[in-house]
């Protein structure tokens, strides 16, 4: 195990733990634009994590709910028209303001009318953009941090590239931990401007409590109760005791 010490600084296990214990002294409030799949798992995760979710929808109340978030998620799983109306708004906002919004452009690979879009909200300069592999391939290049989940986590930006190895497959068998993975991502952003870091955060801790959660369960049904606990009492002891970090 290695950390990390190009850049703006050491991406080590007592970072990610620093940044754990400045999201729950924060305690930001998070605007997620997510699909109708995955919204309960989300704003419990947050929520768990130690953030505060908003999720509305509705174009003609979101400038004013997301307006006061310290950061957001755009998420493209199921895009209905409010959800796209809502999108430009917010992501309108985060931009003009310089606020952090996440990129997850879910199942761009295989619909060319959400690559299309993809690819218009990456001229919007995402903060991050998570994705999973198929996903990440389908955007092609850009500029900018990225958080690839898989067996391996990957987050880079065009100074470093970083690898996570925590997790657990059972991660793969719940719907929408990647979906998760993004939200919690934009929750670290609200508290650290290094999105190379806020991602490590996000691997590490998502990974973390993934293990610690496995020990407790069954199979993916319990998993995916216990992952929930695993978030909300996850500590720096946990963090700094298994975070496998690698260059
Ligand atoms: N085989 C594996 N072993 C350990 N962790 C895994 C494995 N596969 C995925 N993960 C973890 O699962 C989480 C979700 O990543 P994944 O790449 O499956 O996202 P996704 O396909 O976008 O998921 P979804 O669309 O359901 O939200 C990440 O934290 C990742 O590290
Ligand atoms: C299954 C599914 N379909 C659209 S969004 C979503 C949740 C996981 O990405
Ligand atoms: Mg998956």
């Amino acid at each position: 195990m290695s950390a990390a010490v190009i850049g703006t600084g050491a991406v080590t296990p007592e970072r990610v733990a620093d940044i754990l214990d400045a999201l729950r002294d924060a305690r930001p409030r998070v605007h997620a634009l997510t699909n109708t799949v995955v919204q309960t798992r989300t704003a419990d995760g947050l929520t768990a994590l130690g953030a505060v979710p908003s999720m509305t929808t509705d174009p003609d109340e979101v400038a004013e709910v997301a307006g006061a978030a310290r950061a957001l998620l755009v998420n493209l799983g199921t895009l209905d028209r409010d959800r796209r109306a809502a999108i430009d708004v917010a992501v309108d906002l985060f931009a003009s303001s310089g606020r952090p919004f996440v990129l997850d452009p879910v199942k761009c690979d295989i619909a060319e009318r959400r690559r299309t879009r993809a690819r218009a909200l990456l001229a919007r300069k995402p903060a991050l953009v998570r994705a999973n592999a198929d996903e990440m391939a389908a955007l092609g290049s850009f500029a900018g941090a990225r958080l690839e989940t898989g067996r391996l986590d990957r987050i880079a930006d065009e100074a470093r590239s970083l690898t996570v190895a925590n997790g657990h497959p059972w991660l793969a068998d719940v719907t929408g931990t990647g979906c998760l993975s993004g939200a919690m991502a934009a929750a670290f952003l609200a508290v650290e401007p290094d999105a190379v870091a806020a991602g490590i955060a996000t691997a590490v801790t998502l990974g973390v409590a993934a293990e610690i959660a496995a020990r407790r369960s069954a199979g993916p049904g319990t998993f995916a109760v216990h992952l929930l606990d695993a978030l909300a009492g996850l500590g720096r002891d946990d963090v700094l005791a298994l975070a496998r970090i690698n260059r």
